[in-house]
């Protein structure tokens, strides 16, 4: 369990938090030391899938205070360290959040999801023809449209309309969510930089705003119902939190508890998805033999390009896809972060050998965990094979990027329906080409470090939620329309 340094010091792990960089310094440090490494006087992190999933199984071990010290207005689902405050809330939202629910309301995240994105990125495509001496394609920036759906169909979901980013391209809400993030994060990770975030109105300002901004989509919604007396509720996200209730009480969410769940939604389920369809996507730019196979086999299993690809049929039927969106998750995991968890009473014992007293940070490295040498094969290779085949669903378990047990996300089943159907229809509908003097694509292989003669991934910042760090430059592509 070592560096000897990190022994008497948390400033290496709080350098590389501020910097963003918290995953790859864990990842380093566990390439060297083992899955078990010192990060602080009181802090370790672990790299091991089956003893995380152990670890989080069950309430024993604790969300850390950072948690709360993140705080808003009230503890949610997701900062809350309280295991009864957690269980009661698990409880109220699970049937908002279950994969039945979400189904039902699939056609809202398709329509704003998918074809909203399919239907911004024809216009750019006509455009170019019309302007352009008729040549049918367009050079667009994926990360911005990925964002623009998950925000929209969170949006439409939680908020009770589209936030219309995909449709107008407009960043406000985005700004206001990553100035708010930064508050929270600030506040969350260097309780010590207290004194800072009160110099900075103007994140104060974004965080009024997104809060302005749930507490209004709450009120609407009230009205609404109010008005529309007898009418049947609609069936989205929002409607089943206003309505939510313990099964075993009838413990209703008001007041700020009400305003952070919804405002949750927002935060947890935004950069975390549209992150991932980025990455994916970058993943297949790279390999442009594996686009090819993808977009054969959607094309193949999904002629009728006149009805959308739906959820479950592209689950059943594109295995493929399935192994390119795990192995993307593990090498890109959309929550990189450093996420404490605190040792119970009496203390613990790790991988059954690394005693650790009462109040020990454990971290769930998650990154660190996908790059494990001993679970992974060449780790930092690109190579969906591993999740095809009899193997597939065993590997699958050790890719953590919902996190695992008690804890694990609770939208975890509307990110795949985004992610399926975001993915399947839109490469379907359109060739991807890295466009010539791009920074990153399939020609630009790293010769030194862990990726020697790889396509070299663009890089990525994690600040919890991991994304490419300058997507303006390097998230550009070129499409043409395929039917
Ligand atoms: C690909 C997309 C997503 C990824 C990778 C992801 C990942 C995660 C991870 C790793 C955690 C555990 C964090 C921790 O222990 O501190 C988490 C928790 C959570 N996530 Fe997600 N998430 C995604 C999408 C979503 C969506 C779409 C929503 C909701 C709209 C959501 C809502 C939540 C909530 C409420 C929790 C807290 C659960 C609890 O503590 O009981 N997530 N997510």
């Amino acid at each position: 369990m070592r560096p000897l340094l990190n022994k008497f010091t948390n400033a290496p792990v709080y350098y590389h938090i501020i910097c963003g960089k918290y995953h790859e310094y864990t990842t380093r440090l566990h390439a060297k030391y083992g899955q078990v490494v010192r990060i602080g006087p009181n802090q370790v992190s672990l790299a091991n899938p089956s003893e995380l999933r152990r670890i989080l199984a069950t309430h024993e071990f604790r969300k850390g205070k950072n948690y709360e010290q993140g705080l808003m207005m009230a503890p949610s689902t997701f900062s809350c360290m309280d295991p009864n405050l957690n269980k009661l809330r698990r409880r109220q939202l699970g049937p908002a959040y279950s994969l039945s629910a979400l189904k039902a309301i699939e056609d809202m995240v398709i329509e704003n999801g998918a074809l909203s994105l399919i239907r911004a990125w024809d216009k750019r495509i006509e455009q170019e023809r019309m302007g352009g001496g008729g040549s049918a394609q367009a050079l667009v920036n994926y990360f911005y449209g990925f964002h623009g759906v998950a925000i929209d169909v969170i949006g439409v979901l939680g908020f009770g309309k589209s936030f219309n980013m995909v449709r107008d391209g407009h960043t406000t809400i985005v700004d206001a969510i990553r100035k708010h993030l930064v508050l929270v994060i600030v506040s969350a990770r260097l309780p010590m930089m207290g004194w800072w975030r009160w110099s900075c109105p103007g994140l104060h300002a974004a965080r009024n705003y997104v809060i302005s901004i749930a507490n209004d989509a709450i009120a609407q919604r009230r009205h609404k119902r109010s008005e529309e007396k007898g009418k049947p509720a609609r069936a989205d996200i929002l409607q089943k939190i206003l309505d939510a209730h313990d099964p075993e009480t009838g413990e209703a969410i008001h007041g700020p508890s009400l305003t952070v769940e919804v405002l949750l939604m927002l935060m947890a389920g935004t950069d975390t998805t549209s992150n991932t369809l980025s990455f994916t996507l970058m993943h297949l730019l790279n390999h442009p033999s594996m686009l090819r196979r993808v977009q054969q086999d959607v094309r193949d299993a999904f002629p009728d390009t006149t009805t959308p690809i739906r959820y479950e049929e592209a689950k059943g039927r594109l295995p493929y896809l399935t192994a390119v969106i795990l192995e993307s998750m593990r090498l890109h995991p959309a929550v990189n972060g450093y996420l404490p968890r605190v040792a119970p009473e009496g203390g613990a014992m790790l991988m059954g050998k690394y005693g650790i007293p009462a109040g020990t940070i454990v971290t769930v490295s998650i990154g660190a965990c996908h790059r494990n040498p001993a679970v992974w094969d060449c780790p930092p290779v690109f190579n969906p094979e591993r999740f095809m085949g009899p193997q597939a669903s065993t590997r699958a378990k050790d890719v953590l990027v919902f996190s695992a047990g008690v804890r694990v996300c609770l939208g975890r089943n509307l990110a795949w329906i985004e992610l399926y159907t975001t993915l399947a229809n839109v490469l379907r509908r359109y060739n991807f080409e890295t466009p010539a003097g791009a920074p990153y694509g399939p020609h630009r292989r790293a010769d030194s470090g862990e990726n020697a003669g790889q396509p070299e991934p663009i890089p990525g910042t994690s600040f919890v939620t991991y994304g490419p760090t300058s997507p303006l430059a390097n998230c550009q592509v070129r499409i043409t329309r395929a039917h």
